[in-house]
């Protein structure tokens, strides 16, 4: 899935107007029929009058797509849950919500709604692979097979009929199914049993985005459910398709305030639509638009919002003062950079990505800068990864490479041996771990599977310069040299990396405090590398590398790794929450997986060994650090759910859940 910046989509919008010749008030009206639906489906997983529905998916398609964090069912259920195998009961809903989940429910239950990277499958009467993505899925009897998926192998079970949620619709497509040879069924999406019961208040902006909230309350009012405008300025202000919109909604006579003009009362509604700003807003949101979104917040009543949370920057993720904190942002053609990075990703709550009629074959690489979702489907098919990880019937541990990790000390010994366990894990034939001598004893045996090369430490337990030769000679004999984890800082550290760099022919993984000497070297000097450098810092060693501060990394995380891996021509792993991988050639990945119970120390660890460990075993740069984050990531996921409580979650166990 591609992630555009505000000007790539502007482009793009262009493109298919101009050159296709799609008028843009089509795009338009398929943007509101898709926010209308996305505010019915809503309004079908809370039930009338319900609260906020506040969750954190992607999803690509369906209106019922990604039910995550809906919490509770019935028996048998892992509504909301991740990195479960899970099968629901009799009348249970399985795997609503779930990730990386493998998943069946019961009779009567619906398996898999808005799941990922899953196996499921619904039983009798169930829902399969709704609004999933990269699963295989099944429906069961009269089941809903596949709605809105997406990379998914699923089908629907006998009678099923493409519509999900609603039970009265669901009860409908059930009597038609069985009436062989005469189907008819309503506009399903857009069905919704307590429509009555619904009032939404429309925020409307001035630009485009308020166009799309327009054509969304039209479709809204076509579903039955009360809709009310409310411009942020005054509507004669709106120019273009946008005007065309507020004459189609007055002509339908739909109720319309003027914000600062007439009474307001967002708690008198059950859900807001914000349509306020959109990709073209620049800067924090000002008067009437601040005020409204502010209102919005403080009513606690569920937010659509069109595209991206108003106050949002589309490309960063960063958020303006104040930003919508949406329940579902329906984010229109391709999804935005700032969706998927923090804190703009917490804003936007859960993100569906729906089509409008901007061809997605359209975006490019034109400019040369590209972003995806690390999904499985971009491992395999953009970047070229087995991600079965087949292992050859005639493979032996020679076949599957040799990791030389520099790194411990005495007071840091654990780092190394995580790091050095990992590239086991992840599949590495041999790994030699190469750490000062006076470490030997207390790790000697910790992991059978490893094999030792201690390095003259003068007795200190930690590095010096002079080990350098020995790592040189060790790595002519080895696939790939990891440097960093629990390696600490000496007398003469920078010299030593260099001599690394420029004396090693394979490739390089760099961290912890091989980062740090980097940092402080001026390593544009050094002799170019034929083999491929990954650096893999969290935010504070990126602060240090690029000589900024941390928050200024954090706040343009995927143009930053970017900028750094193109000008230093590394291979970039930007570590934290939905991590940025970005490559030399001007390529950026966004990680899906990972879990918040991974902040813990020596995590990055793992990482480091994951990573060395795919080196090894052949694959590229670019595959190994994309893969290597997404299977870390994965590992960490599992093990949590695991632990029970992912706050106990410890860097071992993730090594473990590889
Ligand atoms: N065919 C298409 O084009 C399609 C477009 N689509 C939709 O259009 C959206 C982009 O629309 P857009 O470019 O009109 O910009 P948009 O985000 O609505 O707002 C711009 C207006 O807001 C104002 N403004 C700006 N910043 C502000 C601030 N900080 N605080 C306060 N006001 C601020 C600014 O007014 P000004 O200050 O210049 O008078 C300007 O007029 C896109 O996200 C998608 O939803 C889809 O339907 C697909 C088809
Ligand atoms: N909230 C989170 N969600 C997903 N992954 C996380 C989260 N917090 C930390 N991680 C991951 O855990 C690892 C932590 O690495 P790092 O900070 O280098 O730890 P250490 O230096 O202790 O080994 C990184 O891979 C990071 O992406
Ligand atoms: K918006």
């Amino acid at each position: 899935m591609y992630l555009v910046t505000a000007e790539q989509m502007r482009e793009l919008d262009r493109r298919t107007i101009e050159e296709l010749g799609i008028p843009a008030v089509a795009l338009m009206e398929n943007a509101g029929r898709a926010i209308a639906e996305e505010v019915v489906a809503l309004c079908r997983r809370r039930g009338p009058g319900g609260g906020r529905d506040r969750g954190n998916r992607w999803s690509n398609g369906g209106s019922s797509g990604g039910d995550g964090g809906s919490g509770g069912g019935a028996d048998g259920s892992s509504n909301g849950s991740s990195n479960c195998s899970s099968s629901g009961g009799n009348g249970g809903n399985g795997g609503n919500g779930s990730s990386n989940c493998s998943s069946s429910g019961g009779n009567g239950g619906n398996g898999g709604n808005g799941s990922s990277n899953c196996s499921s499958s619904g039983g009798n009467g169930g829902s399969g692979g709704n609004g999933s993505s990269n699963c295989s899925s099944s429906g069961g009897n009269r089941g809903n097979g596949g709605n809105g998926s997406s990379n998914c192998s699923s089908s629907g079970g006998n009678g099923g009929n493409g519509v999900s949620g609603d039970a009265a619709a669901a009860e409908t497509a059930r009597a038609h199914g069985e009436r062989a040879g005469f189907q008819v069924s309503g506009d399903n999406a857009l069905t919704l049993a307590h429509a009555d019961a619904e009032r939404w208040f429309i925020l409307v902006g001035k630009g485009n985005n308020g166009g799309d909230g327009l054509a969304a309350a039209r479709h809204l009012r076509e579903a039955g459910i009360a809709a009310t405008l409310v411009y942020a300025v005054p509507p004669e202000s709106l120019t273009g398709v946008a005007a065309l919109q507020r004459d189609a909604a007055a002509a339908l006579g739909l109720p319309a305030l003027q914000y600062g003009r007439d009474r307001l009362d967002l708690a008198e509604g059950s859900g807001i639509v914000d349509a306020l700003l959109g990709t073209g807003a620049a800067g924090a949101p000002r008067g009437a638009y601040a005020e409204l979104i502010a209102a919005a917040n403080r009513s606690g009543k569920a937010i659509v919002s069109a595209d991206i949370p108003s106050g949002l920057d589309a490309d960063t993720g960063a958020t303006h003062e104040p930003c919508i904190q949406a329940s579902v942002t329906v984010c229109l053609a391709l999804l935005k950079r700032g969706l998927v990075q923090y804190p703009g990703a917490a804003a936007a709550g859960r993100v569906v990505v729906r089509s409008i009629g901007i061809p997605s074959s359209l975006a490019g690489e034109e400019d040369g800068v590209s972003a995806h979702l690390l999904t499985p489907e971009v491992l395999q098919q953009r970047l070229g990864v087995d991600v079965t990880r087949r292992r050859s019937p005639e493979g032996h541990k020679g076949t599957y490479g040799h990791v030389l990790l520099a790194g411990g000390t005495l007071r840091m010994s654990g780092a190394g041996l995580l790091s050095a366990r990992a590239a086991l894990r992840a599949g590495a034939g041999l790994v030699t771990w190469a750490l000062p001598q006076q470490l030997l004893p207390y790790v000697a045996g910790a992991a059978p599977e490893l094999m030792l090369a201690p390095a003259e430490d003068g007795g200190a337990g930690v590095w010096n310069a002079a080990t350098a030769d020995e790592l040189l000679r060790l790595s002519g004999q080895r696939d790939v040299l990891a440097i960093g984890p629990g390696l600490g800082r000496f007398a003469g550290d920078t010299e030593w990396l260099r001599r690394l760099w420029e004396g090693t022919a394979c490739p390089l993984v760099l961290d912890a405090d091989a980062l740090n000497i980097l940092a402080e070297a001026d390593y544009s000097g050094w002799a170019q590398r034929k083999h491929p450098v990954i650096l893999t810092p969290h935010p504070g060693e990126m602060a240090r590398l690029a000589g900024r501060s941390t928050a200024e990394v954090q706040a343009d995380r995927i143009g930053l790794a970017l900028a750094y891996a193109a000008e230093h021509q590394v291979t970039l792993v930007l570590k934290g929450a939905h991590t940025v991988i970005a490559t030399s050639e001007g390529q950026a990945y966004v990680n899906t997986t990972g879990h918040p119970g991974m902040g813990t120390g020596g995590a990055g660890d793992v990482l480091t060994g994951v990573i060395s460990g795919l080196l090894a075993q052949g694959l590229n740069a670019a595959q190994a650090a994309a893969f290597g984050v997404y299977l870390h990531g994965e590992a960490g996921e599992k093990a949590a759910c695991e632990r029970g409580n992912p706050a106990s979650l410890i860097a071992g166990d993730i090594i473990e859940a590889l």
